[in-house]
């Protein structure tokens, strides 16, 4: 096994991926789904399997097919902030903003995938519940069988089960919107296709089978949920501390430019500052050398980009939060190995795209009504969970604002 945070070496790594870049599985996972499904998804596996399971979530790194869950995407983030304005404490605080950050991320990724909105925001019911706390048991049973010795294998160990139970409830509540999905795309398909393009390239692709179109569905609707709330929970936890910086993405959004340079900006220097992956691993494709040993075919190389991105080798004050250096002028002095949150490759993140429409689409909203302060420390760690986290509750004010 070879570690590093040198980003020419991360480079070597992904050149030397391969055609089907193959990473260390999650055995459990694909365990669970082989023995009950018998269709592993994207994420589990490596090899074939993985390539016939990703060419099934292309479609959603088209821009125009992300562009056309826009208005759905504007009117959650509308939702999201009446429901700040309901939830704020007496002095306009809302308290562990990551949590509730996390229903919108149900909200915004369910119109999607499954093609449903689930009203996390609006109302407790019975059903939203259940799909909080298995969204949650999930990511926490996955991490538990991932980083454990696998004793899985033996007998059924408690995180195994939270695995089981949790992948077991969202497996069910997919499956019933899919199936009103299958019958309404019987009866009516013109309009299945315009409202929710993705879900009729699954329902209508040949190739897959029943279970294979509600693995895909599940995965995409828990692929970023905590990636997407601790991203945008870290970026308002910024902008907060960094007035300058949020005068101006207000001004962007004020001025309705359609590409919110600078938003994006913010958002790739929070994930410079806070990567929610804490690394990128292939097993490589190819003999290679790297730093003048050979290392052959098979080794599993680790580049911590988490380290990489805020070294100071690679980026003036590496500790400051300073969105400018994305922009054209500055960035052209950016290794382009030095900051890949999104991992790379034919393997990156293919729901980059709908991420970042998702959390542009939130931030415009909450700036248009809100100046967001912070009455607590800027310093803020991460603790790793399938995901990356923030280490403690962030809490921010959010006051009205008058424009
Ligand atoms: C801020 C938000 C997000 C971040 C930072 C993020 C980051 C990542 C990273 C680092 C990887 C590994 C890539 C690699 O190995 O090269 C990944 C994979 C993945 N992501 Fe995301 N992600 C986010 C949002 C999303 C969303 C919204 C979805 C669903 C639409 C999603 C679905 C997936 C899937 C299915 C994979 C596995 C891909 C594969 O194994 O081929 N992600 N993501």
């Amino acid at each position: 096994m070879v570690i590093t945070t040198d980003a020419d070496h991360t480079e070597i790594l992904f050149r030397n991926e391969g055609k089907l870049p193959s990473r260390p599985p999650f055995p459990a996972l694909l365990h669970y789904r082989k023995e009950a499904f018998n269709s592993i998804g994207i994420v589990p596996g490596n090899g074939k399997e993985w390539y016939r399971f990703r060419s099934y979530v292309l479609p959603l790194l088209k821009k125009n097919l992300v562009q056309s869950y826009q208005a759905k995407h504007d009117a959650i983030a509308s939702t999201f902030v009446d429901y700040i304005k309901k939830h704020r404490t007496e002095n306009r605080t809302m308290e562990d903003l990551y949590k509730h950050l996390l229903k919108f991320s149900i909200e915004a990724i369910s119109i999607t995938s499954p093609g449903k909105r689930f009203h996390c925001l609006l109302e407790n019911t019975v059903e939203t519940e259940q799909i909080i706390k298995a969204s949650i048991g999930f990511m926490d049973g996955l991490y538990k069988t991932f980083i454990g010795p696998p004793i899985w294998k033996l007998y059924k160990t408690n995180a195994y089960k939270q695995l089981e139970f949790s992948h077991e409830t969202i497996y069910g509540v997919i499956k019933d919107t899919l199936e009103d999905m299958k019958h309404q795309q019987q009866k009516d398909p013109e309009t299945l296709l315009k409202q929710n393009p993705f879900m009729y390239s699954l329902l209508n692709n040949k190739a897959m089978n029943w279970n294979d179109i509600i693995m895909v569905a599940l995965e995409i609707f828990l692929g970023g949920l905590d990636a997407t709330s601790a991203t945008l929970a870290l970026t308002l936890h910024y902008l907060a501390h960094n007035k300058k910086a949020q005068s101006r993405a207000r001004e962007e959004v004020l001025q309705s430019q359609q590409e919110y340079k600078y938003l994006k900006a913010c958002l790739k220097e929070t994930l410079r500052l806070k990567p929610t992956a804490g690394a990128n691993s292939r097993f490589l494709a190819n003999d290679t050398v790297i730093e003048g040993f050979e290392v052959p075919s098979g080794t599993l190389v680790t580049a911590f980009s988490s380290i990489t991105s805020t070294d100071a080798k690679y980026f003036d004050n590496p500790k400051s939060y300073v969105p400018e250096r994305w922009l054209r002028d500055h960035r052209r002095n950016i290794h382009p190995f030095a900051s890949l949150p999104f991992g790379y490759g034919p393997r990156m993140c293919p729901g980059r795209r709908l991420a970042e429409q998702e959390m542009i689409t939130l931030l415009k909203n909450v700036l248009l009504n809100f100046e967001i302060t912070s009455l607590e420390s800027p310093e803020i760690g991460m603790i790793y969970r399938m995901n990356r986290i923030p280490d403690r509750p962030i809490n921010i004010q959010f006051l009205d604002l008058k424009l």
